[in-house]
């Protein structure tokens, strides 16, 4: 389950220290953390003395001690329903539930009723897998995974709600597991009712504007599709939202101008023209727009796309590309470009020491206004990824004329949706006041070519 994090619930819980290798909880032993999450730690544990005979497992251990009452029923709530699931609905594409209880006496005092659930243990997660560099050749199979088990929970009268790069393990096998079912609704008719709860960056537009009733939040199966279309997209970028944004709130913002028809769907053009079509349909904009493209459905055109000529190999030279791309335009609208091109003829350059910003997005060149979707990010540092991390406060738009002083031949590849690439900056002055004072704007993002010194 995920930390609150919907709008007007942002309490936190006090987070208890972790238990050491050796803990015992319950029948298990712990033999090293896997991860927390927002409500829970998970750890690796085998069978303690006098339990022989058992596979090695995942706890995920939810703390209720010292807990407001309702914070405290949420967690229960939230353990009611990953339990219930894992009983009906269980599948190979799910994790398994091997077992649940409350620790009564635990040797540690602040785990006193916490509520544990026995799973099986998956070796990893996708988003492990995405952050080390995911095999072109795995992207198809994983998302055919996915699908697997969205369409399975969705036959079953389920939504999974809280679909995400952490709640898709791998077996030891390599195959998906669905897992952290906190969230999971039972559909009654076409809709069912969740916390209000998640996680913001895999909210559908809708979702941002749902009233919280008493029941809770509705949410449809078109909400675990919206998050597909961005986890494709993920899997494609290493790890980028499709949506632009320094903050899940800011991308928030951006899906519900999409969802208002307000902004274009901007995917990353590294994505194959196949993925790219299947994460535009899970992300079309309402729900009824949205509803045709159902998990079987999209299973049925994974798996023709796979039997096909060329499957799983995306187009030529795409692994390379999609990861120069992937840090190009990692969270910034609109990256623009500098290649080794020419400067357009009949043209009159700028000053040698400055450099007109150019957009490659038509839209934004002809916008001719300061719309955030068109804004152009500067880095910090040329040498590290262009990501959403890496670029100073001060947006750039296309025509803004900047002063540069120096040039970086060779920083971080950068690709743009005209394939134009280059591994050229220029280090450009911010606005008087500015902390730092300069940034750095890839040469891909102008069509000038100062004659510059070298950066020292
Ligand atoms: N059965 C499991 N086997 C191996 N790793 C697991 C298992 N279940 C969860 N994990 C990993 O443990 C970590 C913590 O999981 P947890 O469900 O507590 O939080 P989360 O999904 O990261 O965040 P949140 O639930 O707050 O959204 C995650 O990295 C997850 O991938």
């Amino acid at each position: 389950m995920s930390a609150p994090h919907g709008p007007g619930d942002t309490t936190e819980r006090d987070r208890t220290d972790p238990l050491p290798p050796g803990s015992r909880v319950g029948n298990w032993e712990v033999t090293r953390l896997i991860g927390s999450g927002g409500w829970s730690t998970v750890y690796a544990a085998r069978p303690a003395r006098g339990h022989p005979g058992r596979p090695d497992v995942a706890l995920k251990v939810m703390p209720t001690a010292g807990l407001a009452p309702r914070q405290a029923r949420r967690i229960v709530e939230s353990a009611r329903r990953e339990v219930e699931l894992g009983r009906r609905a269980g599948h190979p594409r799910l994790i398994s539930l091997l077992e649940s209880f409350v620790l009564a006496e635990p040797g540690h005092p602040a785990l006193r009723g916490a509520i544990v659930l026995v799973m099986e243990r998956a070796a990893g997660s996708l988003r492990e897998l995405i952050d080390a560099g995911l095999p072109e050749t795995d992207r198809g199979r994983l998302i055919a995974g996915i699908c697997e088990g969205l369409a399975h929970l969705h036959r079953s009268g389920w939504v999974h709600a809280d679909l995400k790069p952490e709640n898709v393990l791998l077996g030891a096998d390599g195959t998906v597991r669905l897992s952290d079912f906190g969230l999971a609704t039972e559909l009654t008719g076409t809709h069912g009712y969740a916390p209000p709860l998640g996680t913001l960056d895999y909210f559908p537009p809708e979702r941002w504007r749902a009233p919280l009733g008493e029941l809770g939040v509705r949410v449809r199966p078109t909400a675990d599709i919206w998050a597909l279309g961005v986890v494709i997209h993920e899997v494609f970028t290493s790890g980028c939202s499709p949506f632009p944004g320094a903050t899940p709130m800011a991308r928030g913002a951006a899906v519900q101008e999409y969802g208002a028809g307000r902004a274009p769907l901007r995917m990353d053009h590294a994505i194959p023209p196949f993925w790219r079509e299947l994460a535009a349909d899970c992300l079309a904009p309402t729900h009824e727009a949205r509803a045709p493209h159902t998990a079987e459905s999209l299973l049925a055109r994974i798996t023709a796309h796979r039997r096909g000529p060329g499957a799983g190999t995306g187009r030529p030279g795409g692994r390379a590309r999609a990861a120069v791309l992937a840090t190009a335009l990692c969270g910034i609208a609109g990256a623009a470009l500098y290649a080794d091109v020419p400067a357009p003829p009949g043209r009159a350059g700028p000053a040698p020491d400055t450099v007109r910003v150019y957009n490659a997005e038509r839209a934004c060149r002809e916008d001719g206004g300061r719309d955030p979707g068109c804004s152009l990010g500067l880095a910090v540092d040329p040498a590290l990824p262009y990501t959403a991390d890496n670029v100073v406060a001060t947006r750039v738009w296309h025509g803004d004329l900047l002063t540069a002083d120096c040039r970086a031949p060779d920083g971080q590849p950068v690709v743009d949706e005209e394939d134009r690439r280059s591994t050229h900056w220029f280090r450009v002055r911010l606005p008087p006041g500015s902390r730092p004072s300069t940034a750095w704007l890839p040469a891909v993002r102008t069509r000038d070519r100062p004659t510059l010194p070298e950066c020292p």
